[in-house]
């Protein structure tokens, strides 16, 4: 007959889906009970009726059937009761380091281990969003915690392409993101009827925004990729004034016309303080899957002449596929449905540089002086 405390030892290694952590650490483990080989265990849910109730019964049974003696695991439900769910939603905005509540965004601080990633274009429809999911779900796959925050709030069309929806659970002023594909996603679509459109102007984007980025438990994170409106507006201004550490990276179609475009959306960063990390060419060369023959559709030599422009590196040349649109559409990305075609590759390649200046700077040590 197994322990209570051979019970607990392996209900703690049952994270919460939502905020990623033991189950037995945010006070979730309200009994367990031993008869024989029968073991129950009554979990208190943050909220009531909580969307992971299945979830968390399978990781529970799965963790406590593993015990020599065991045969039979009973998972019942409670849920936290007003104070406890203020004490956990303390605990874990004092964990993030946030000194003030409501306004603090842990991103901001100089020692944040999150590289914030904004993603962004001159114009509309390059493949902004496109290359904001593939590259995403790309670093999870290498391995790395990833967030994904759609502040295209005219626009959003991240849920559509990770192929996520529902309303996100909030307590207590936090908002839990949902999870698609190893990424948390935030998406002003998770809050609003699709059928109507948010007409949203700059006071309440900059709000809509600090919310995303301040009360939302992204947990540790990695990478935090932000999927920016086209162009240069009130949103980027935002992001950049609440996040002055995050990296640009522009998405641009090979043409002329549109790395004209992209370039004032790079050069904005000059007055903003963000730094331009790279340039990504979207819609870069397509193949024919028939007869092999090569054709520059959207031209070619945008990216590097952008690359240039903004005195910044090329990180990747993405090619035409039709499958990659198909991907959006069904919400399972490209690198996920075809990982071995050239512009899976080519995101892959991205995601890889991006991880390893990631690690250039990790442990490096500043250039400080003592006089
Ligand atoms: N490399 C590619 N090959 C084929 N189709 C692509 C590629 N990149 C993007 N697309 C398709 O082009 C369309 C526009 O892409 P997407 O919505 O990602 O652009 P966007 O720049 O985010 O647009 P907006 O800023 O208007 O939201 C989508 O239908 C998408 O599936």
């Amino acid at each position: 007959m197994p322990t209570k405390e051979q019970v607990l030892e392996v209900l703690a290694t049952v994270d919460d889906p939502e905020i990623d952590k033991p189950i037995t650490e945010l006070g979730m483990v309200e009994e367990v009970v031993i008869e024989g080989s029968r073991v129950g265990v009554k979990i208190k849910l943050t909220v009531p009726g909580c969307p992971l109730k299945d979830r968390i019964t399978r990781d529970v049974t799965n963790a406590v059937r593993q015990l020599p003696g065991v045969d039979d695991v009973q998972v019942a439900f409670g849920s936290m009761n007003d104070d406890e769910r203020s004490q956990l939603s303390a605990n874990l905005r004092a964990e993030r380091g946030a000194a003030n509540p409501q306004m603090d965004i842990a991103f901001a601080s100089a020692d944040s281990p999150t590289k914030v990633i904004a993603v962004a274009s001159g114009k509309g429809g390059v493949g902004k969003s496109s290359v904001t999911v593939n590259l995403a779900v790309a670093l999870a796959q290498q391995g790395h915690s990833v967030g994904v925050l759609d502040a295209d709030i005219w626009g959003y069309s991240i849920p559509r392409m990770l192929g996520v929806s529902g309303k996100p659970v909030a307590f207590e002023g936090m908002v839990m993101p949902l999870q698609a594909h190893g990424c948390k996603v935030i998406s002003i679509g998770f809050f609003t009827d699709p059928d109507r459109s948010v007409i949203w102007r700059g006071p309440m984007l900059h709000r809509a925004l600090q919310q995303f980025l301040g009360d939302v438990h992204w947990g540790e994170l990695d990478f935090l990729l932000c999927d920016l409106p086209p162009g240069t507006g009130d949103i980027a201004i935002s992001l950049a004034q609440m996040l002055p550490n995050a990296d640009m990276v522009v998405v641009t179609t090979p043409q002329q016309a549109a790395q004209k475009v992209a370039l004032r959306a790079g050069k904005a960063t000059e007055q903003t303080g963000m730094k331009v990390a790279g340039v990504i060419e979207n819609m870069a060369t397509f193949t024919c899957p028939d007869c092999g023959s090569t054709h520059d559709v959207f031209g070619s030599g945008g990216g590097q002449e952008l690359a240039d422009a903004l005195d910044t590196d090329l990180l990747g040349r993405i090619p035409i596929d039709p499958r990659l649109r198909e991907g959006g559409d069904a919400g399972l990305p490209l690198v996920l449905s075809n990982p071995d075609v050239p512009a899976s590759i080519a995101v892959k390649q991205v995601a890889e540089q991006i991880a390893s200046r990631k690690r250039s700077i990790i442990g490096r040590s500043l250039p400080l002086s003592v006089s």
